[in-house]
């Protein structure tokens, strides 16, 4: 049975996003040719630093010196899975944490199998809409192409299932971002679903998740802060917008100017 969500915890995670401006983590980044200069961007807006070095030949050398690797399948090809094995491998030797993002798993077979495949080398979190996380756990979550057609609840079973097999944090994202563990549940809500108009939010937390196992602030809190900092900067960048390109312009100002402070007065209950 699924545990109750507690809210997160908006002190711990205004300190964590201060570690994580502090520490200026370096995200090496396997995503999809969609979001990668927009992940680059959110990445430095949030003040962490981005590099998408892709190739086999390089991907394992760069992996055991960055902070912290993401994985994003939006736009796998076989030579993008080799190099992301070999990333991974190199990222598990010296100890750099590894995210996950399952985009359009359960939509396609080779990205689903290609996924659970990695499951075994232990993603420090993974990060999916409600579709993709139902699906890795091996339900019938088929999404509409990269899109969730689920509730971010109706993954929190799948979430714990998840995280109790393969020892990983699971955020799954939507109205209600839900950060679950093998314990517990924490829940992130708020934003706008504005942030479903422009691609790539949910690929571009990703990499910010990402930065958040970098950066040496315990994870629960930094995972949630990134949570919480991405549904915040798209609630400020919402009226102060005129469409989708103005909001993605806004955001990424929006992800640069709040502090951990906004954090604490947005949640602090
Ligand atoms: N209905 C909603 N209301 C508020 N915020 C939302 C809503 N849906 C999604 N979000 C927010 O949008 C961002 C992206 O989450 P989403 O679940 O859409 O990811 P995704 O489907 O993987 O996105 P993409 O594939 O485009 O990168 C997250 O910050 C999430 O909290
Ligand atoms: C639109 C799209 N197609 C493959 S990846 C991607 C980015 C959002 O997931
Ligand atoms: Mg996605």
């Amino acid at each position: 049975m699924t545990l109750p969500a507690q809210t997160f915890d908006a002190r711990a995670a205004a300190a964590a996003l201060a570690a994580l401006r502090a520490s200026a983590p370096l995200v090496h980044c396997l995503t999809n040719q969609v979001v990668s200069n927009f992940t680059a961007n959110v990445l430095l807006a949030a003040g962490a630093a981005p590099a998408m070095v892709v190739a086999e030949e390089e991907a394992g050398e760069f992996a055991a010196l960055a902070s912290a690797l993401l994985i994003n399948v939006g736009t796998l090809e076989r030579p993008q899975a080799a190099a992301m094995r070999a990333a991974i491998g190199a990222a598990n030797l010296t100890g750099t944490p590894w995210v996950l993002d399952p985009v359009a798993v359960g939509a396609l077979g080779w990205r689903t199998a290609f996924c659970r495949e990695l499951l075994a080398f232990s993603p420090a979190v993974i990060r999916g809409n409600a579709s993709e996380i139902i699906a890795l756990a091996g339900g019938t979550g088929a999404g509409r192409g990269v899109d969730s057609t689920a509730q971010s609840d109706a993954a929190l079973e799948a979430a714990r299932a998840l995280a109790r097999e393969h020892g990983s944090l699971v955020l799954v994202t939507g109205a209600t971002d839900y950060l679950v563990d093998a314990h517990a549940v924490r829940a992130i809500a708020g934003g706008t679903p504005r942030l479903q108009q422009v691609t790539g939010t949910g690929c571009a937390l990703s990499a910010l998740v990402a930065a958040a196992c970098g950066c040496g602030a315990p994870r629960m809190d930094a995972v949630a802060a990134v949570s919480a900092l991405m549904k915040l900067a798209g609630e400020r960048a919402a009226p102060e917008s005129r469409g989708s390109g103005s909001f993605a312009v806004a955001l990424l100002d929006e992800l640069g100017t709040l502090g951990g402070e906004d954090l604490a007065a947005r949640w602090f209950a």
